[in-house]
């Protein structure tokens, strides 16, 4: 086999390629030498008439590397080329050129934005999650994140991240620094960042499943007595929390980056297009048109002036982490099915709000569908979803307004609304695209909103 056609038959099993539903080939690829043996590769794959750039981090050896055979990639050049991603002495390489030692090619840039002293004497562990990219700790120092599919420009996790951390804000992991490379088209291309590892954090996620977990499973599901304010794992203070934090980076970012007045017509009107696209794909969503429809015409009737700024884009549970110093949010990088242009842009604080208010109901819907086995019990889990979720909202809510303090008028209520319901919009064409399996999730919630205004 050619080296192109290795490369795209490890492509297409890595977790981080987006390109496996459609036909694809390797057309070409850039290798950026960074040490002897240690590149990072600029591969580029071309599917019908569209090219995208992936990031191919290799290790190469003149000998087999029994190690590293589970991220073996193939041999070439009379060399066996295996996922520097799993291979320790490679990425120490990378974490030496953030401490200041030279790379081979002067393309490419190792760029501090802090002075945190890096400890160049820790190994990295690669995180194993369902991820987009490929993030390794250092130990329990410093965490880098190597992007995989790369587009020219600012990369707003970067961007962000390096506003906030110059802001000092709290709720984020500093950025210590980041790679880029400048093409031979002038463009930059950015490849990887590295940030404060958060030695203490759970994941919200699985906080939020745990607490859920808690109420639903409570010896009798029907006793009265039972409240969800009063059941063991209650998470509505960690709840309000989150809206305060939330509050509080939306503050920061609307001084670091400005604001702009809020087009409320082209919201509506983006978000019935994007309607039309899901139905596209998720017929099951075409009875709902009215009801949905409906909640985007309402922004028309909204007089106040809003504005848009830069936010997170993709806030969800899995987001956030909780570590003994409070609330840190997570990966600005938005929605992954944008382009990157598009997710640079303003947009309004209640996307992010919507999208953690979606969380809740997502947490509480995951625990629900594990229980339950009579149809009677069904009932009472169902309704135990709705009052977790319902209980959850109200504080992260009241902790948000509680922040900014002001509270949520009504025609902030009514753009809410309308984000909430083009988020689970949204989460229809991801799970059917992704996670077919979870489908059911937003369809019930969107069931429920196109219900409620007739
Ligand atoms: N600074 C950090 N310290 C510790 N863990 C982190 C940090 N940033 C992210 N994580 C964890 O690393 C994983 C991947 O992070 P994320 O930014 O969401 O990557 P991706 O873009 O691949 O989705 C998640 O499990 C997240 O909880
Ligand atoms: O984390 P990513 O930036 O890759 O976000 C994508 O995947 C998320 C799932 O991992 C998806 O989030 C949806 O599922 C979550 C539970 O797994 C839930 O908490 C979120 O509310 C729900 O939107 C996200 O939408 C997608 O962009």
């Amino acid at each position: 086999m050619t080296p192109e056609e290795q490369l795209a038959s490890y492509l297409s099993g890595a977790r981080w390629f987006g390109g496996k539903s459609r036909p694809f080939e390797v057309a070409g690829m850039t290798v950026i030498e960074l040490a002897p043996g240690v590149s990072t590769n600029l591969v580029t794959v071309s599917s019908g008439d569209s090219e995208d750039v992936y990031q191919v981090p290799l290790s190469s050896y003149d000998e087999p590397q029994e190690r590293l055979a589970h991220a073996r990639v193939g041999a070439w050049d009379d060399r066996h080329h295996y996922d520097a991603v799993h291979d320790r002495d490679a990425m120490h390489v990378w974490l030496r050129a953030f401490a200041g030692e030279a790379v081979a090619d002067a393309r490419v840039s190792f760029r501090r934005t802090d002075d945190h002293a890096l400890d160049t004497s820790t190994h990295s562990t690669l995180y194993s999650g369902e991820q987009s990219n490929s993030s390794l700790a250092f130990g329990e120092d410093s965490l880098l994140k190597i992007f995989r599919r790369l587009t020219p420009g600012l990369n707003p996790d970067i961007e962000i991240h390096e506003a906030l951390t110059r802001a000092g804000n709290p709720h984020i992991a500093a950025l210590h620094g980041y790679a880029a490379i400048t093409t031979a088209a002038g463009d930059e291309l950015q490849l990887a960042m590295l940030q404060q590892f958060l030695r203490t954090a759970s994941d919200g996620w699985e906080l939020a499943l745990a607490s859920a977990r808690n109420l639903f499973t409570q010896a009798d599901l029907h006793a009265e007595t039972v409240h969800v304010e009063e059941a063991g794992g209650d998470f509505a203070a960690e709840a309000h929390r989150l809206g305060a934090t939330l509050a509080e980076v939306h503050g920061v970012l609307a001084e670091a980056f400005g604001t702009s007045p809020l087009d409320l017509g082209e919201v509506a009107r983006t978000m019935g297009r994007r309607f039309h696209e899901a139905v596209e794909i998720v017929p099951e969503l075409a009875g709902l048109k009215d009801g949905l429809l409906a909640e985007f015409a309402a922004l028309a009737g909204v007089t106040d002036p809003e504005s848009a700024q830069r936010v997170h884009g993709d806030l969800h549970l899995g987001q956030t982490l909780r570590t003994s110093v409070g609330w840190k949010l997570v990966d600005f990088e938005g929605e992954p099915v944008k382009d990157l242009a598009e997710r640079r842009l303003p947009d309004s604080p209640w996307r992010d709000v919507a999208g953690m208010i979606r969380s809740f109901d997502y947490a509480a819907a995951t625990v629900a569908r594990d229980l339950g086995s009579t149809s009677d019990e069904a009932a009472q889990v169902s309704y135990r979803s709705g009052e977790w979720t319902a209980h959850n909202t109200q504080a992260f809510l009241s902790g948000y307004a509680e922040q900014r303090q002001r509270p949520i008028s009504a025609a902030e209520q009514v753009l809410l609304a309308a984000y909430v319901a083009d988020k689970a919009v949204y989460e229809a064409t991801y799970e059917a695209r992704n996670r077919p399996g979870w489908l059911a999730i937003p369809l019930t919630a969107l069931t429920a909103l196109g219900q409620a205004r007739p």
